[in-house]
């Protein structure tokens, strides 16, 4: 008889090595493969209460304590999202989405159940159909965690397979992070000789960039207030602007003086649009009060 040495994730059975490559946002940590059998839960938290399995039916706030996948009654989606939220109580837990043909298409974990299922109605209707619902009470990161886990071993133990949604790399469920710009550089480097002045350099940069915000510190880690209230305005108003970092002497060295000189505005932070000045901290942060940036920006 074949044996199976589960000590070593290349000895695991297919099915469990299937884990491999769901996608695990959210218990990257958790290792399954000394686990052939879902495991018994030793959370306190979870609370078990099997619902009869029965087929999909409207809508009503069916919500049940966690129980097995394959227990849980499936509640069709509606197409009113307003419906939705109405009857289905914004809950913590694991949740399963099907599409048309019954076929599970992604396991997740929610704090807000009801608006993870929103987002996906309006992201992937036509996956959407139908959703089961687990509830988990006193709801922290472990407990979460581990309902998502046994959810998921129970399906790939029935069927082989991890849901499409949960495979690494599929990106249509789990909403990335916009990346963020990185910061410009005025020279390329303090050991390079420049034949250009600096003064000539920036003025290039706020005529070649439509916005530009000078700042201390980068815009992922401004390393001032009035730097941080600018950056926030600006993200807050969904401006595309180029940033650069007046205190990085490597890659923009003297540009504090040069600056001050060339705009004749003696702080920072400074943003300009179109080449010209519009003004520090104080001023973005009145016009944004006023509303008045909006119009500025589309310019
Ligand atoms: N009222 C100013 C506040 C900014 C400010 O006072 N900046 C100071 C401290 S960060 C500054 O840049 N000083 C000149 C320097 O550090 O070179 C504004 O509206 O932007
Ligand atoms: S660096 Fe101190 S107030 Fe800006």
């Amino acid at each position: 008889m074949a044996t199976t040495n589960l000590s070593s994730p290349l000895h695991a059975p297919s099915s469990l090595r299937l884990l491999s490559s769901y996608s695990p946002q959210f218990a990257p940590h958790l290792s399954f493969y000394s686990h052939p059998k879902p495991m018994p839960l030793p959370f306190p938290s979870i609370s078990f209460k099997p619902v009869r399995p029965t087929r999909p039916r409207q809508l009503s706030a069916v919500v049940s304590a966690l129980g097995k996948l394959a227990e849980t009654e499936a509640v069709l989606v509606p197409p009113e999202s307003d419906e939705f939220v109405w009857k289905f109580p914004s809950v913590s837990g694991v949740y399963a989405v099907y599409d048309e043909n019954n076929d599970i298409q992604f396991v997740g974990i929610s704090r807000n159940i009801s608006a993870s299922v929103l987002s996906h109605l309006k992201s992937v209707p036509e996956l959407c159909r139908a959703v089961k619902v687990g509830v988990v009470d006193e709801p922290d990161r472990a407990a979460l965690t581990h309902a998502w886990k046994s959810w998921m071993e129970e399906h790939i133990a029935a069927t082989g397979k991890v849901p499409p949604g949960n495979e690494s790399g599929n990106s249509t469920w789990v909403r990335q992070p916009p990346k963020k710009k990185s910061d410009l550089r005025l020279t390329p480097g303090r050991h390079v000789q420049l034949t250009v002045a600096l003064e000539e350099l920036v003025d290039r940069l706020v005529k070649e960039n439509r916005v530009v915000a000078f700042i201390k510190g980068s815009r992922s880690a401004p390393q001032c207030g009035f730097s941080q209230r600018v950056v926030g305005i600006l993200e807050s108003e969904g401006v595309d602007y180029e940033s650069i970092d007046v205190l990085d002497e490597e890659y923009n060295n003297g540009l504090r003086e040069t600056l001050k000189k060339y705009s004749n505005w003696p702080t920072f932070p400074q943003v300009f649009v179109n080449g010209e000045l519009v003004g520090g901290c104080d001023i973005l942060s009145s016009m944004h009060e006023k509303g008045e940036l909006a119009g500025l920006f589309k310019k």
